[in-house]
């Protein structure tokens, strides 16, 4: 996935903070935070693992699509970064998920 398109979208997001509800699905959510957006990522992430569990790569692609776009509205309710996020993520290249789970139940 190409950053280029979620920095944009983040930046499309923070852009309808001042956006007019009548016309914005984003000020809408914006709007019921912190509720709002948190539930509906939860339940696109739930749409996301139907799709996972079925063989239809069309619609994972597209319950994906929404996932991402929720998490970002959801960050931005928050006043979190892509980039803090994006940097995190950077951040474990290179350290495997079972060396890093090792370590924090050596802690
Ligand atoms: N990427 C998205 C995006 N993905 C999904 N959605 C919306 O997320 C909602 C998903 O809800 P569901 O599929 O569950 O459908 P629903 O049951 O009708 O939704 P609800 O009534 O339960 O909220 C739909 O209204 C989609 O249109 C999105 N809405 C906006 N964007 C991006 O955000 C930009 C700004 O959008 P506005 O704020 O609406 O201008 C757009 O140009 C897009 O780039």
């Amino acid at each position: 996935m190409s950053s280029t398109i979620l920095e944009e979208l983040a930046a499309t997001i923070r852009s309808r903070r001042d956006a007019d509800p009548d016309v914005s699905y984003t000020r809408r959510l914006m709007d019921g935070a912190p509720h709002k957006p948190a539930k509906k990522l939860g339940e696109e992430a739930v749409e996301t693992v139907i799709a996972a569990m079925s063989e239809d790569d069309k619609a994972l692609t597209s319950e994906a699509a929404d996932l991402v776009y929720h998490l970002l509205v959801v960050l931005e309710c928050r006043n979190i970064d892509l980039a803090d996020v994006l940097k995190e993520l950077e951040s474990r290249v290179g350290t495997s998920g079972i060396e890093e789970k090792q370590r924090r139940s050596a802690r």
